[in-house]
């Protein structure tokens, strides 16, 4: 039996991402929480012919706390894509003063009402709003940084795409063997390529110019569907593909299944302090950051071991000079969003 809870249900990213969650046999109910039209989904979706039960969770207004109670009740498995995105010349930073609110408020109810479930943010910015998350569990007591998982996914997603388009490998066959490391946002995103031999041996002819188009493509994917949008909102299809993905993970892991099975796993922006061996690692090679997305191994739907990419991956100078500009944005994020908790009364 397994629950879960998508926060922002109703929205362009909570839609396609709870019809995924939906065909999913392991999820045997599936709440969805949103400020507006979560009954109407969890209707549309109810009449689908798969195990989950759908239910639908909406307060009636601003006081009401049971729908936000009852969708989170026992849950395994919390998905947040609540909040705002970006309009065309907005950064996600711009996103803060809105969605910083959102996601404290969501997450406190979490962590008292299910303190155990494992928690997938998705609203921007994810440099802020995870540090966000994981200072409001610690200020309840119930921070488990196994737990809390920022989704970065579409980072990968984008760039098993845009890599598979320039070595002309089915990119889908590039899932498990490139990686992207650092956080979610302009150049905080770090692509590494060299992972395994095979498509080493691809990357080696591509030209500076094509590289450098690669990199800065994978860093600024977003920009180019807000664009393409035209103020109509962010990605939402590709990424609900990509959360499910992630989440889709979580789940098998909570089934028995090890997420390094096939390949590296996804990364997923996390707290190393509270990670085995993370501390270390954000000491020796990240000048003490302490959230940074780096593929991760579950157990049981909690990160068991992460992986090293200094010491796992052949890290050309270029991406490590990558990784210290990414430090350099990450922190200042990090930052933003502890003391954004530590001034705010819960
Ligand atoms: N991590 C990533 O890679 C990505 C993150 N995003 C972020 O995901 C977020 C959502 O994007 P969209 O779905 O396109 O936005 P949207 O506006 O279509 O949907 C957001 C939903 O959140 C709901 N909501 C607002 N406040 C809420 C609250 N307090 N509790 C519950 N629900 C609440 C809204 O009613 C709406 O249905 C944005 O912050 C966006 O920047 C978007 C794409 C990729
Ligand atoms: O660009 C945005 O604002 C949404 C997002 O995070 C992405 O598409 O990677």
């Amino acid at each position: 039996m397994v629950k879960v809870t998508v926060c922002g249900a109703a929205g362009g990213i909570g839609q396609p991402l709870s019809l995924l969650l939906k065909l999913n046999p392991a999820v045997s109910e599936l709440a969805l929480f949103d400020i507006v039209n979560a009954k109407g989904v969890a209707a549309d979706l109810s009449h689908i012919n798969t195990p989950a039960v759908v239910t639908g969770h909406q307060p009636a207004n601003k006081e009401d706390k049971t729908a936000i109670v009852d969708a989170l009740k026992g849950t395994d498995l919390v998905v947040i894509p609540a909040g705002v995105p970006r309009k065309p010349g907005m950064t996600r930073a711009d996103l803060f003063n809105i969605n910083a609110s959102i996601i404290r408020d969501l997450v406190a109810n979490i962590g008292r009402t299910a303190p155990n479930a494992a928690i997938l943010i998705i609203s921007n910015p994810v440099n802020a709003t995870v540090p966000i998350a994981a200072e409001v569990l610690k200020k309840l007591g119930v921070f488990n940084p196994g737990k809390l998982f920022g989704v970065t996914t579409l980072d990968s997603v984008r760039a098993e795409t845009f890599l598979g388009e320039l070595i002309n490998v089915n990119p889908s066959q590039l899932q498990g063997r490139i990686s992207v490391v650092g956080g979610h946002s302009g150049d905080t995103i770090v692509p590494l390529i060299n992972v395994t031999p095979d498509v080493s041996a691809k990357v080696a002819n591509i030209s500076k110019a094509d590289y450098d188009k690669f990199v800065n493509r994978v860093q600024f994917g977003g920009d180019e569907v807000v664009k393409a949008k035209n103020g109509a909102g962010s990605a939402t299809l590709s990424m609900a593909y990509a959360g499910y993905r992630f989440a889709a993970g979580v789940l098998n892991s909570l089934g028995g299944a090890s997420t390094s099975s096939s390949g590296v796993p996804d990364s997923s922006y996390v707290y190393l302090p509270g990670v085995p061996g993370g501390k270390e690692f954000s000491a020796k090679y990240l000048n003490g950051v302490d959230f940074f997305s780096v593929p991760i191994v579950l157990e049981n739907g909690v990160i068991k071991s992460f992986i090293n990419p200094f010491e796992h991956m052949k890290i050309t100078q270029k991406e490590q000079e990558l990784v210290k500009v990414a430090l350099g944005g990450l922190e200042k994020s990090i930052e933003q969003g502890t003391n954004f908790v530590k001034g705010s009364k819960l």
